[in-house]
């Protein structure tokens, strides 16, 4: 019999248990797969006692999930406890200090410290898999660092959080404002404690950075991740970008350019037809662009209990496997420290706003519009009553700065009512 590969887990919450009763189901699939058995040999929570829907008592038990790491007959320490610091962290360093391997799916944790963590892992010898990290289900950091390796990577998009396309396809499949999807996302238990990791794009942004590294082989760079939320997306935005043939989406866009490395997860437009625009509910979706492959869409449970221990376990039996690779795919002191693009590349936007109905009105917009080198592709004004008139306008290609500058002088005209909103229609 060959030896078993033997797993501490730490945190038995949504993923942990879901990651023990993998083994417990599917033991004999496993060790058929990995060429060894795979064994639980210890956990940690919080709570002993709390009933947790799978039998744990054949396991020890640690109060202290930093223990995992010190116990001689553990392998593999699992952890599944969540955080950027604290505990997660102190687990995860003395692991790979101590000569264990680790598997985690926090993405706070790898966005925050992913390079100290991946470089010590590599001094150590010991491989830090994070597959569950991104996109859940998705095995992303597979196909990037492994399938699409002989790509140079032109862009990396995806919406990589659940909870907030649930909330816009919502929205607008139900007509309902931000506020009420929001109370709805909080009572089916969608939301993490703290909702401005989900709606506030943060969590979104954790995973895109550590995309990012893979692809570009740089720093793992949270700080430099241009976040913006879903909270001021309106169902007004929603209809109307519809009725342009598009879809809003949380988005992120990861890519290198002449200007430094890009990195913005924010409210874009997507054309409805391109699967990223016909993404429903809760799925993930990472769509990777190599410039050998082309396009690849990957698309999935970006979270829940089966969808995410799944990925846990490829990286388990990977390592029960004996397959290493470095941690972001190549050597993590390679791993370059790429400046932010401080403007983002060119993009047509989505611009509505409300006017004054008087005459002149639209020509004062499109002069500011044209003094900016902001060309005009397509414009609607909507029947009204009253004396105020909704506009849209999409444009040519704008850079962020050009549209930001507009919009300052929009103020100016004395024709605006209200703030005007303007969108990037990301083309895909
Ligand atoms: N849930 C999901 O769908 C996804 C989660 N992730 C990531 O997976 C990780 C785990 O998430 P999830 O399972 O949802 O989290 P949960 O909140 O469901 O579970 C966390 C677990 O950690 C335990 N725990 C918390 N603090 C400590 C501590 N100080 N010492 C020991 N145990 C502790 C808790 O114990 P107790 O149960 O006793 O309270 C609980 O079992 C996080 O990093 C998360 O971001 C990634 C992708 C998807
Ligand atoms: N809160 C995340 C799940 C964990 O990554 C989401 O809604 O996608």
């Amino acid at each position: 019999m060959s030896t078993p590969l033997r797993l501490g887990i730490a945190g038995l919450g949504t993923v942990g248990i879901g990651v023990v009763k993998i083994v417990q189901t599917h033991a004999a699939l496993l060790a058929r797969r990995a060429g060894r058995p795979v064994e639980i040999v210890a956990v940690s929570a919080n709570s002993r006692s709390k009933n947790r829907g799978a039998d744990i008592s054949a396991y020890g038990w640690e109060d202290d999930p930093v223990q995992l790491a010190r116990r001689e007959d553990v392998d593999v320490v699992v952890e599944l406890i969540g955080g950027e610091n604290g505990v997660a962290k102190a687990l995860v360093e003395t692991a790979l200090k101590s000569g264990k391997d680790v598997v985690t799916a926090n993405k706070a944790l790898l966005a925050k410290h992913g390079t100290a963590l991946a470089r010590l892992a590599e001094e150590k010898g010991r491989s830090l898999r994070f597959e569950a990290a991104v996109a859940g289900g998705i095995p992303v950091i597979k196909a990037l660092t492994e399938g699409l390796a002989g790509n140079q990577i032109k862009r990396v998009m995806g919406v990589m959080n659940g909870t907030c396309n649930y909330i816009l396809t919502r929205m607008e499949s139900a007509g309902l404002p931000y506020d009420a999807v929001f109370e709805e996302a909080r009572k089916l238990g969608y939301l993490e404690a703290d909702p401005n990791l989900d709606v506030g794009g943060i969590d979104a942004g954790h995973k895109l950075s550590l995309l990012s590294a893979i692809a570009f082989g740089t720093e793992v760079d949270f700080d430099n991740v241009v976040l913006q939320g879903i909270g001021s997306v309106s169902t007004a935005d929603i209809r109307l970008a519809r009725d342009m043939g598009y879809s809003i989406k949380l988005l992120g866009v990861a890519q290198m350019t002449g200007r430094g490395l890009e990195q913005r997860m924010t409210p874009c437009l997507v054309p409805e037809t391109h699967p990223l625009g016909q993404l429903q509910g809760g799925t993930n979706m990472v769509v990777i662009e190599g410039d050998m492959v082309g396009q690849i869409v990957l698309r999935g449970a970006g979270a829940g209990e089966g969808p995410t221990a799944s990925a846990v376990m490829g990286d388990v039996i990977d390592i029960a496997r004996g397959f290493r690779l470095p941690v972001f795919g190549q050597p993590a002191a390679d791993l370059v420290a790429a400046p932010p693009a401080a403007v983002s590349a060119g993009a047509p936007w989505y611009l509505r706003m409300t006017l004054l109905d008087k005459p002149g009105a639209l020509a004062k917009i499109a002069t500011v519009l044209g003094e900016s080198g902001i060309s005009i592709a397509r414009m609607r004004q909507y029947s009204h009553e009253g004396t105020d008139a909704p506009v849209l306008i999409v444009t040519h290609k704008a850079s962020s700065d050009d549209i930001a500058h507009a919009l300052t002088r929009f103020a100016d005209t004395g024709v605006l009512v209200g703030e005007p909103v303007a969108l990037r229609i990301e083309e895909v």
